[in-house]
């Protein structure tokens, strides 16, 4: 049974549709990358699953037991966010704002969350350290951390690699990979690293001019996926 299920959306702003008609489901467990040119619409997707966007039209619907705060969303990072003065740990324990409501402080169970979290992505020394003294990739292991904290069942990663050098890039992707295969958890991906995408991805949504979605394996097969992949004409 799907977890997201999107028929017929439109997205866009201020009634101007930037994407017509998509229609695609994620099942639990499926590793997800979205691709596409830039300004395709692959962000405001992004934010339109997460209802902080509005579709112009079509539907959205949870299922397989989803509830709306079980989606965590890693955003792609603005300067500014890369100079927030504040510790690791807050920013990671801010990941459970949701679910504090109005409370105005954490409790030991969402402390204990956090504390995980940073576990999980290895930065537990660096818990109380200053955000803005980090490298990029620790960074975003941080707000990946975050996210995590916000949810368990499925993952929106705006390219969360870009920026970061190989090696790092490679670390990060590892993690990912963990979290989805060790913890079962949904990944949903925006990405420019197509090599990866394939490498990674059980499924591939691809929005622009022309739209895709389907396996990866479907994806190489179709010609949109070999004109973009670069292997169109290889195999004549
Ligand atoms: N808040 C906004 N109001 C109006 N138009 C917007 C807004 N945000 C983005 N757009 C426009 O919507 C289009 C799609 O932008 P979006 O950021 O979703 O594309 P993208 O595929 O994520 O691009 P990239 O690959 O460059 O990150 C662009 O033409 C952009 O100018």
């Amino acid at each position: 049974m799907a977890q997201l299920t999107c028929k017929n959306l439109t997205l866009g702003y201020d009634n101007r549709a930037i994407q017509e008609d998509l229609n695609f489901s994620i099942d639990a467990g499926d590793y997800l990358c979205i691709v596409g040119e830039n300004g395709s619409g692959k962000s405001t997707l992004m934010k339109t699953l997460l209802h902080l966007q509005p579709p112009i039209s079509g539907s959205i619907e949870p299922g397989d037991g989803l509830k709306k705060n079980e989606i965590g969303y890693l955003p792609q990072q603005t300067l500014v966010q890369r100079d927030f003065p504040a510790s690791v740990r807050e920013i990671v324990l801010s990941g459970c704002q949701s679910r504090c409501g109005w409370r105005p402080f954490y409790n030991k169970e969402e402390k204990m969350v956090a504390q995980k979290a940073m576990e999980k992505m290895m930065i537990q020394d660096l818990a109380d350290h200053c955000y803005r003294e980090l490298s990029g990739g620790q960074q975003q292991r941080v707000l990946l951390a975050r996210a995590l904290c916000a949810a368990q069942k499925i993952l929106l990663l705006d390219e969360p690699v870009s920026g970061l050098d190989p090696r790092v890039t490679a670390e990060m992707y590892q993690l990912i990979k963990d979290l989805n295969k060790k913890d079962g958890i949904t990944i949903i991906m925006i990405s420019h690293d197509i090599a990866a995408a394939v490498k990674y991805a059980t499924h591939i949504l691809h929005i622009g001019e022309h739209c895709f979605f389907g396996t990866k394996k479907q994806y190489l097969q179709s010609s949109l996926g070999k004109a973009f992949t670069g292997q169109e004409g290889e195999d004549e």
